[in-house]
């Protein structure tokens, strides 16, 4: 059984419409979640809880449909988008006492750990902390109530380097030993490639892959050629290269004649893919 089980998910904007995207997560897994800016990653995570209200499509986590059983499900749930953004002048204390209250499940031994980790002071106010502090502290308010699904909308963009590795450690150990699955959309690529198994991949709205990480990449390789590029269908998003020219090729189309083929890595496929 699926964790999160989504079928025909449709949202339309005035200028921008979420399309029938469906798609499953397995337990015990991670999946990266990526598309260029305003494909409608946002959108969609925010539409699985009714943050955002969908028009159409049906949402199961653990087996259950969403509706009818939101409260029950959002405590099995831990939801980071952004930084904390509500009660500014309050101290941390408060927030994390008002929102613990909620879960049943809560762990306060994981959340000092993680505020310790995070380098967080509970006497602070969200409006003293910088944009990856707030980051941190909705990732440790999520992580302590022992959800089984973790859904994180972009949760590493903000965060320096060391930080980000530490987190993805995390992310790392909570899926391996403790089997709790994640979705979680990114646009740093070598994230994916440290933790991923999955890749969901959406395009204007439409979901263009959604397989495990090393078949997407196995399925393409990327042609280098010296001079001018033949007319070839079969090539997808051909660039200019400081010399020469790049372009994608399915892995069942090779040979592109005249080239030098190599593997494909996660940026290479989405720059190609994002030319056509
Ligand atoms: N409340 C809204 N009203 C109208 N249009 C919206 C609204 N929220 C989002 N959109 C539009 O929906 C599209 C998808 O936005 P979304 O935030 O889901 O993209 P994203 O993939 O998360 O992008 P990014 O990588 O930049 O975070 C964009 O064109 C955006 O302008």
């Amino acid at each position: 059984m699926d964790v999160l089980a989504v079928k025909n998910l449709c949202k339309k904007y005035e200028s921008f419409e979420l399309r029938n995207v469906s798609f499953g997560l397995r337990e015990g897994t991670v999946t990266g979640f990526i598309g260029r800016n305003g494909a409608g990653k946002t959108t969609t995570l925010k539409s699985l809880l009714n943050f955002v209200h969908p028009d159409g499509g049906e949402i199961r986590f653990f087996g259950q449909e969403f509706v009818g059983h939101e409260l029950a499900v959002k405590q099995r749930i831990g939801f980071v988008s952004g930084g904390i953004d509500y009660y500014p002048m309050k101290k941390l204390k408060a927030i994390t006492d008002v929102t613990k209250r909620f879960y049943p499940q809560w762990d306060g031994g994981a959340y000092r750990r993680y505020m310790k980790l995070f380098g967080l002071d509970e006497r602070k106010t969200p409006k003293q902390l910088s944009e990856g502090m707030k980051v941190k502290y909705s990732l440790a308010l999520a992580l302590s109530h022992h959800a089984e699904l973790l859904l994180f909308d972009e949760p590493t963009s903000g965060l320096d380097p060391v930080s980000r590795d530490e987190l993805l450690d995390i992310f790392l150990s909570l899926v391996r030993d403790e089997g709790i699955t994640l979705l979680f959309s990114t646009h740093i690529t070598t994230d994916l490639e440290k933790c991923a198994d999955n890749i969901l991949y959406i395009k204007n709205g439409e979901i263009l892959a959604d397989m495990a990480l090393d078949d997407f990449l196995a399925g393409y390789k990327v042609a280098r050629f010296a001079g001018d590029v033949p007319r070839d269908d079969r090539l997808i998003g051909i660039k200019r290269e400081r010399s020469g020219c790049t372009a994608l090729v399915r892995a069942g189309d090779l040979p592109a004649e005249g080239a030098e083929l190599s593997d494909a890595g996660l940026e290479e496929v989405m720059v190609h893919m994002e030319k056509e």
